[in-house]
């Protein structure tokens, strides 16, 4: 694919490897891959991983990830990048560095902090990093709810509090803040959010002070290794390409939704599998802001209020 511009597409991903192939930089370059868009990546730290969980990490230097930014930087360029697991706060402040210094445009922050076994991916330490060095920095940051709630230091339990959250990100310095709603809620919270009861999936977007809802039936399956890697990855794709924000997260949805049913009878390994990067890209759909959006039998509706009666407005809203 190539932009207006009449070059190949190009996309980095800034992250870890996963030897299991699901997450991290596989999970990224076969998303690239999947949206036509040539994909390149700095690796920030090794791990030896499977569906069951990490058995090992081995952090690269921020040294060494510095010269892969400087050789992908020099000799190819890149229309966008994502960053996935950083590992510690040394490269966070390598590559947030970096990213000032090429003034990099097109920046997409998955703030990757544990993964889903619950094996830590990002030092305690780093989180001050990730909020004062990268967030800046970012287009577009694509948090779920544990990492938000590590983000803002409180609790999200409600509607009101998820509305709360992004608005606390946002301050924090990127341009978008998207809400993952896939995991399922970490503690009991209203049933008017994006809960397993609901069978939606819903990613609560804020972008230049309004809100809006992209929702996508919640597929019954634990073959969901890598979701976010995918999603953050797909957004990339559709920027790197020219897209703009709502469009990227649009596209990134629908795919995700298809790549999370596609494997849903997989069997890759015997613990949590990976999603299905083959599945087809979505045509190109674009949202308005400040709207409720479901995904459906491969097309979205619009409705100026809540879907189905299950997806909370923001308190003011009303
Ligand atoms: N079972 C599911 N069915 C449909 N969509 C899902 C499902 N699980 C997650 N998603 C979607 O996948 C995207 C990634 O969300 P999720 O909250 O899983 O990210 P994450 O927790 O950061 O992922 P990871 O654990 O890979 O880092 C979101 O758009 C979310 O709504
Ligand atoms: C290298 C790497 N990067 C990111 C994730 C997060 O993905 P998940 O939460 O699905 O395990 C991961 N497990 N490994």
């Amino acid at each position: 694919m190539r932009t207006a511009r009449g070059h190949v597409v190009r996309a980095l991903t800034i992250a870890g490897s996963d030897s299991g192939g699901g997450a991290g930089i596989q999970a990224d370059l076969k998303t690239m891959h999947q949206f036509g868009v040539y994909g390149m990546s700095v690796l920030t730290a090794l791990t030896a991983q499977n569906t069951m969980g990490v058995q090992g990490i081995f952090d690269v230097s921020p040294e060494f990830v510095r010269q892969q930014l400087d050789s992908v930087w020099s000799d190819i360029g890149v229309d966008a990048l994502k960053t996935g697991m950083l590992a510690n706060s040394k490269i966070i402040g390598t590559v947030a560095a970096f990213l000032r210094e090429v003034r990099a445009a097109n920046v997409v922050v998955d703030p990757v902090m544990v993964a889903k076994g619950g094996s830590p991916l990002l030092a305690e330490e780093a989180v001050q990093s990730m909020r004062d060095e990268l967030l800046p920095l970012a287009t577009v940051v694509t948090p779920n709810l544990p990492e938000a709630e590590v983000l803002c230091g409180f609790e999200i339990r409600s509607s009101h509090d998820l509305h709360r959250a992004c608005e606390h990100i946002a301050a924090m310095g990127p341009q978008t803040v998207v809400l993952k709603g896939g995991h399922t809620p970490p503690r009991s919270i209203d049933s008017d959010l994006s809960s397993p009861d609901n069978g939606l999936a819903v990613d609560l977007v804020y972008s230049g002070g309004t809100f809006t809802y992209f929702a996508s039936g919640r597929v019954k399956s634990d073959k969901t290794h890598g979701t976010g890697c995918t999603f953050s990855s797909a957004i990339t794709s559709m920027l790197a390409q020219g897209q703009s924000v709502l469009e990227s997260i649009a596209s990134a949805k629908a795919f995700i939704f298809a790549a999370v049913a596609g494997a849903a009878d997989w069997d890759i390994g015997e613990g949590h599998g990976p999603t299905d990067h083959t599945a087809a890209v979505p045509d190109k759909f674009t949202p308005e802001a400040g709207r409720f959006y479901l995904y459906r039998a491969g097309e979205w509706s619009t409705r100026s209020r809540p879907l189905d009666g299950s997806i909370g407005n923001r308190p003011s809203d009303k």
